[in-house]
């Protein structure tokens, strides 16, 4: 039997992990679709990631304990398995650093242009970077320290804002209808991304011991908590700017901005801006860490200061480049990481299933749906990629 408190411990991780730059671009994305829409698509896409979150333990009952997910990609199917899984995953946590990189630098901006007027527009986004990299630089250890207490202060600005927000709400907002159909396609790819989790699997597993009763919890309650913050971050947001106030923001400045024009409360606004730091730099340490050691490995960069400068710097700068080019690219960079995780969260998994159902036919865990659920899964997953192409392609 797993010890309770891993388990829970367990929760937090997989909870915390969903919850990240994917929730604060939610109300950008979703305006257009009102808030009842955006819940619905919400619910669909939670059971879709909770689904193939599952499908993944049922891979892993068949493994070793350490195996992660290029290890899985190898044993079922192929080298070539193991290299898409490899190339995704590689892609994803590129794609989720630059969005962090584009929406921490520009809200760093706005800090950065309270106490020191007239300083050129890139800056936010050099110092954001410069701080997280430093930290990763110095080593897990230091990043996990950090990452601890910026996630219970996390916590602490989440609650407070919902709570102080609560009161502002004219429920009329809510009853909008969706203005266009096609704002479903641009929204998709993000509210997709914004579920995801599927990359922290591998350790859970290894935690608490292959134990599948646990997991099973982990995945369900851990993803749950996420989908409940996410509806009441969404009824807030529209309660309170409004459909026609959310469409005008173009960035996350612009939407901690339309809030403050609401509420006018100093409290409110500092809580809310707080969260979003938070909520980037959190997500920001976890992904780039993950990033950082998965090069060092591919690469082979020695654990010392000149190694891990190197490391450092094939880390961050490509994300920083994209950042400086596209400032406004903290949507954009979530939409292309749908792709990847379109790969790492459905497509793998699926066929890699299908596989083990014939490889290991009287498995003692197999998740319910039959393969018309995997083909629905397939189905919502190519849906996510036409969406993103066509937002790409300026076809929206
Ligand atoms: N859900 C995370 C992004 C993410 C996707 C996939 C794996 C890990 C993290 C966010 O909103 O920021």
């Amino acid at each position: 039997m797993t010890s309770n408190s891993r388990v829970v411990g367990s929760i937090f991780i997989l909870a915390g992990t969903t919850i990240g730059a994917g929730m604060l671009a939610l109300p950008l994305t979703s305006a257009g679709l009102g808030f009842g829409t955006s819940v619905a698509v919400m619910l669909g896409i939670w059971v879709l990631m909770a689904y193939t979150g599952l499908l993944m333990l049922e891979l892993h009952q068949h493994m070793p304990l350490t195996t992660t997910l290029h290890g899985l990609a190898g044993q079922f199917l192929g080298w070539k398995g193991r290299s898409t899984a490899t190339l995704a995953m590689l892609f994803l946590l590129y794609a989720l650093c630059a969005a962090y990189i584009a929406g921490g630098g520009a809200l760093m901006q706005e800090h950065l242009k309270n106490l020191v007027p007239g300083l050129p527009p890139f800056s936010g986004v050099l110092v954001f970077t410069l701080v997280i990299g430093l930290v990763v630089s110095l080593g897990t250890s230091k990043v996990d320290m950090i990452n601890r207490i910026l996630f219970v202060l996390k916590l602490i600005t989440l609650a407070t804002a919902l709570v102080m927000l609560t009161p502002q709400v004219s429920s009329g907002y809510l009853l909008d209808l969706p203005l266009e159909q096609g704002l479903l396609v641009a929204a998709l790819p993000v509210i997709f991304t914004s579920f995801g989790f599927h990359s922290c699997i591998p350790s859970l597993v290894r935690y608490v011991n292959n134990d599948i009763a646990s997991l099973r919890k982990i995945v369900l309650i851990g993803s749950s908590l996420p989908l409940v913050i996410y509806i009441i971050w969404q009824a807030l947001s529209f309660g309170t700017v409004g459909q026609d106030g959310l469409m005008r923001n173009n960035d996350l400045p612009d939407f901690v901005n339309s809030i403050a024009a609401v509420v006018h409360s100093d409290w409110v606004v500092a809580a809310i801006s707080l969260f979003a730091d938070l909520a980037l730099a959190t997500s920001f340490l976890g992904v780039s860490l993950g990033l950082f050691d998965f090069l060092a490995e591919k690469f082979q960069r020695p654990d010392n200061k000149r190694g891990r400068m190197q490391t450092g710097l094939i880390t961050f700068l490509p994300p920083l480049v994209f950042a400086l080019f596209y400032p406004q690219g903290f949507i954009i960079a979530l939409g292309y990481a749908a792709i990847a995780l379109v790969i790492i969260a459905i497509v793998l998994p699926v066929l890699m299933v299908r596989k083990a159902r014939i490889d290991y036919a009287d498995a003692s865990y197999q998740v319910a749906g039959g393969s018309l659920g995997l083909y629905l899964a397939l189905l919502v997953g190519a849906l996510v990629i036409i969406a993103q192409l066509m937002v790409a392609f300026n076809l929206v």
